[in-house]
Parts: C-alpha cells; structure tokens; sequence
C-alpha cells in the first residue's frame, strides 16, 4: 500500500476515520475498496436486512444471509479481506438522532452509498454542520455520478433543484388516457382511492369541469420517474407519483372530494349529469365494495358519462364502455396467462379482457376483505394482489379506450419506477469514491472533482466524464449563510392545507 500510495498519504489512510452510509449496492463495493485500499478505521450503517433480490450484486451477501441485517454481514465479510480493520457495523437508520452533529465530528470523511434523498439530503446537512467532507454517489442503470462536498467550498446537495419528475396531465389520468401508463398510473389511484390514503389530487372519475385536456386545470397527476438518476443519483429526487413542484398553478382546482359521482347504475347511465357529489371511497363503503357495482361505474357508467364530453372525442378515437354482462357473453380466449406454449412466463403474457376481468374481480374481493380488517392499505408492486389489481384495472381501462394493453411483468416495472440496477455501474463508482476520497485526504480537496458515468462515451470518446466541483450556491437555503426560498404559487387556487401539505 505504502507503494501505491506513498508512504505519507498511507499512513494518512490508515489512520484516518470514515464512515460509510449505506451499505446496499454502491456500499458493499465501496467498503470492500476502502478496506483494501487500507482504511482501517471504518464505521457503517444500514437499516435493511438481505433480500434474495440483492444478491445479484451485493456481492459480500450469500444466499443463507438472506434475512440478516446486510451491514453486520457486510462487516463479518471485511474482516476476511482484513482481520486487523477496526469495523463498526450499526444496524440503524441514520435518521437516528444519536447520529448527531457531533457524532459526524468524529469522521475524517463521510461517503454516502444511498438510495434516496431524504437521507442524502439529512447526512448533507450534518456533514455541512459538522463541517466533515462528504462524498455523494448514486447510479441507475448505466448511470452513474460521484461529487465532493465541502461546505463554503463546493456546492452541497441540496444547492441545485433536483429535476422533477415526470408527470401526466391530470385530464389524461381521467379522462383521455392515450399511453399505457396513464392507465397505470389511474390504477394506482383507483388503489389509493379506494383501499389507500385518498388523495383528492388522485381522482379516478371523470373530471366533470373539463372541455378538453387544457381546460381541465389538472396537470399535476401520477409523476412518474423520468429518466435521471432518479432516487438512486445525487442528482436524484424521491421517487413515485409524489406531486412536487409549483402549487396552484397546475392543481386540480380544489375539487376535493367533491367530483360529482354516480351513486349507482342509474346516475350517468344515460350520460346525464351526476347527481350527487361523493369520494369514490364513500360511493364503494355505500355500495359495500360490490365488484360488479364498481366494474360497472369504472368501466361503464364512466366511460358513458365521458362519450357525453363531445369536446374531447372530436379528434380523439372514443372509448368504448365495457359491460360485466358483455364479457360473459362473448369468448376472447387469447393471451389468458397461463404461459407455456409461447416460451413466455406468465408474467409476460398479456392477459385477455376476459382475464383482466377475472384477475379484478378476484384481487378487489380479496383487497376490499383486508382493507376491511386491516384499514388502510399501502400499494406495494411487491405485493401479489396489490399487483395482480393494479394491472388488471390498467389493462381494463386500456382496452375500453383503444390502448395496447400490457404484461403484468411490464406494468410492474412502470408502475413501480424500477430502474434495473448493474453491478458493473457500481463498482465503478464505488472506485471513483475511493479516488475522491484518496484526494480529500491528502489535502488535494481543490484537484477533486465531479465525475459522471454516462451511458454512452461523451463525444471526446470518455466513458468518464471529469468536471471541476461547482462553487456553493449562494442562495442556497441550505448551505448559504444568506439563504433563500422561492415558492411560486397560485392565489386564486392556493390554500393554506394546500401550502402545509407541499411544504
Ligand atoms: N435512512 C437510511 N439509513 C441507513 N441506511 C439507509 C437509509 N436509507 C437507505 N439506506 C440503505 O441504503 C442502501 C442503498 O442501497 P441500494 O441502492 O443498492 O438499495 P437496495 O435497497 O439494496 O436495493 P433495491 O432497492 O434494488 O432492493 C440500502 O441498503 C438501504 O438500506
Ligand atoms: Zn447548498
């Protein structure tokens, strides 16, 4: 090591006090790393236990640790590479409060190897309180960045915004679906509203008020990731159908719970206006979450009450409503998802109405019953009936407005933001930390940089692209001492629980 490294920066190294947060895809290569490179003094902390999923790259894991928490096995695995290393292993969160500004004091350097910016944005904030060096990673598929954080000397995590992500115009949500994932993401609503936390922003029906897209006020529905680094970059945000941004502007025009609602059949069967106003949570508790009563108002007595909307359907293809009594009368045996003779699993199958039809029928009898016993429900991809829910109702609705439907495997994907994560990304960005890291303690901080890993070499044929740390943002209302916020926000559709909540 002394020859690598020199004999005075060695001896830097070992000497020196790091802490590690995160010991997940990034963290196992990471410590790894510092461990041969010579650290000796290594504290890491991690609030997750070993999933089967993490194998594939969190190479210090074996299948019988699955279940263990991963920084005890982590730390178990190190001592191999170096049985002298002196490694802590805190199996916490590092929200913790015990992990305080003084508690970061003690380190020579902080290495973040997280997966989401609440807890970049909390460790940036003591690491600038404690004035400790942090270095920032992230990666999301073939993507990958590092940057150097020094309060008062480059900018800190929070001094840029992080680019929002992506979201759908509330009146395609609700009205114009044209793409799979606007049936996906009022899916995912559909879920939220009927067994979730309801979310006025989220409504399913209609939106009465609209003549056509742009006039219905609501462009704020279902964010989706698009296509940064997500929550896993240091450039990344949180991800999922969190609507940020500007308040007001682009919000559903406070509606609230009261889009007016059919209260059964007969309202807005033949296309009248709805009588009464009810949440789609209160119109399912009256109608005791009947599965052929919410078939019908999802798939029929909506789909009716839009193609009265003549606005919206003139250069549009409409939609055709679709009748529980309509799919038991005709036979549409194709693509069920059984799987086999195709070579296909059953995931990627895309199922037939006919099995859309079955799959929600059985999945909101069985989500209704738990949400009955339980209270509310949380939708996770991971779970089976949650999924199996959410891709039939998708795939319904796809089919009622003429849009490609999709495979449960490839719903699952969209709806869950997953962005496959590639061992190789990060290992080399765990290495580039390391680099970093080597230049912060030799007291080179003015020689390090931030480093991307495009997914392509840039034009100049580097696979790494090198650029000098930018200078801390002077307004930034975290880490300037004459911080600022700006809020934008609409006065005639703000309001103070619209205000608390966003901000
Ligand atoms: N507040 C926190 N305190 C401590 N560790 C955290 C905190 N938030 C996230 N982590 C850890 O950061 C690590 C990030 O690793 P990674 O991005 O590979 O995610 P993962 O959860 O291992 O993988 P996947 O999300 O694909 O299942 C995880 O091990 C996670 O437990
Ligand atoms: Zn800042």
């Amino acid at each position: 090591m002394d020859a690598c490294l020199g004999s005075e920066l060695a001896g830097v190294v070992r000497k020196s006090r790091v802490f590690v947060v995160g010991t997940g895809g990034i963290g196992c290569e990471l410590a790894k790393n510092l461990v041969l490179t010579g650290f000796q003094d290594i504290v890491m902390i991690d609030l997750d236990t070993i999933e089967v999923s993490n194998l594939n790259r969190q190479f210090l894991f074996r299948k019988y640790h699955v279940g263990r928490p991963k920084v005890q096995v982590a730390r178990e695995a190190l001592l191999q590479f170096n049985p002298q290393a002196r490694i802590t292993a805190i199996h916490d969160s590092v929200f913790n409060p015990d992990y305080n500004v003084n508690f970061f004091k003690r380190f020579s350097l902080v290495m973040n190897a997280l997966d989401n910016k609440a807890a970049r944005n909390h460790v940036n904030r003591l690491c600038l309180a404690a004035g400790v060096t942090l270095i920032e990673s992230g990666s999301a598929g073939y993507l990958g960045q590092v940057s150097v954080i020094r309060k008062g000397e480059s900018e800190c995590y929070e001094c840029q915004p992080k680019p929002t992500a992506k979201t759908y115009p509330a009146c395609s949500i609700r009205n114009t679906p044209s793409e799979p994932i606007h049936c996906i993401i009022w899916a995912k609503h559909l879920f939220n509203q009927l067994f979730g936390e309801p979310d006025a922003d989220e409504d399913v029906s209609p939106d009465t008020e609209a003549t056509d897209e742009h006039d219905s006020g609501g462009h704020k529905s279902g964010g989706q990731k698009s296509g940064d680094l997500g929550e896993h970059g240091p450039g990344g945000q949180q991800s999922g159908d969190q609507n940020s941004g500007d308040l007001g502007e682009h919000d559903s025009g406070g509606q609230g719970e009261g889009v007016p609602m059919s209260d059964g059949l007969s309202d807005g069967v033949n296309g009248g206006p709805v009588q009464s106003k009810l949440s789609t949570r209160q119109w399912a508790e009256n109608n005791k979450y009947n599965v052929e009563k919410i078939f019908t108002k999802l798939y029929q007595t909506d789909v009716e009450y839009l193609l009265t909307m003549k606005q919206l359907w003139e250069k549009r293809t409409p939609p055709t409503p679709l009748s529980l009594q309509q799919l038991t009368s005709s036979s549409d045996n194709d693509g069920d998802g059984a799987g086999g003779s195709d070579g296909c699993l059953p995931d990627q199958r895309v199922w037939s109405v006919h099995k859309c039809s079955d799959v929600f029928q059985l999945s909101l009898a069985k989500l209704s019953a738990e949400y009955r016993s339980k209270g509310e429900l949380t939708w996770d991809k991971d779970d089976k009936v949650s999924m199996d829910f959410v891709a039939a109702s998708a795939n319904l609705r796809a089919h009622v407005f003429n849009i490609q439907r999709k495979s449960r495997f490839d719903m699952k994907s969209m709806a869950g933001n997953i962005v496959p994560a590639i061992a190789t990304t990060n290992a080399v960005i765990a290495g580039l930390i390391v680099m970093e890291a080597l230049k912060v303690l030799a007291g080179d901080f003015n020689k390090c940089k931030q480093i991307y890993l495009p997914r392509m070499p840039n034009p100049y044929k580097k696979l790494l692209v090198t650029c000098s740390l930018a200078p801390p943002n002077p307004k930034c209302y975290v880490c300037s001492p004459k911080p600022e916020a700006n809020i934008k926000l609409n006065t005639n559709s703000a309001t103070v629980v619209h205000f608390k909540k966003r901000y």
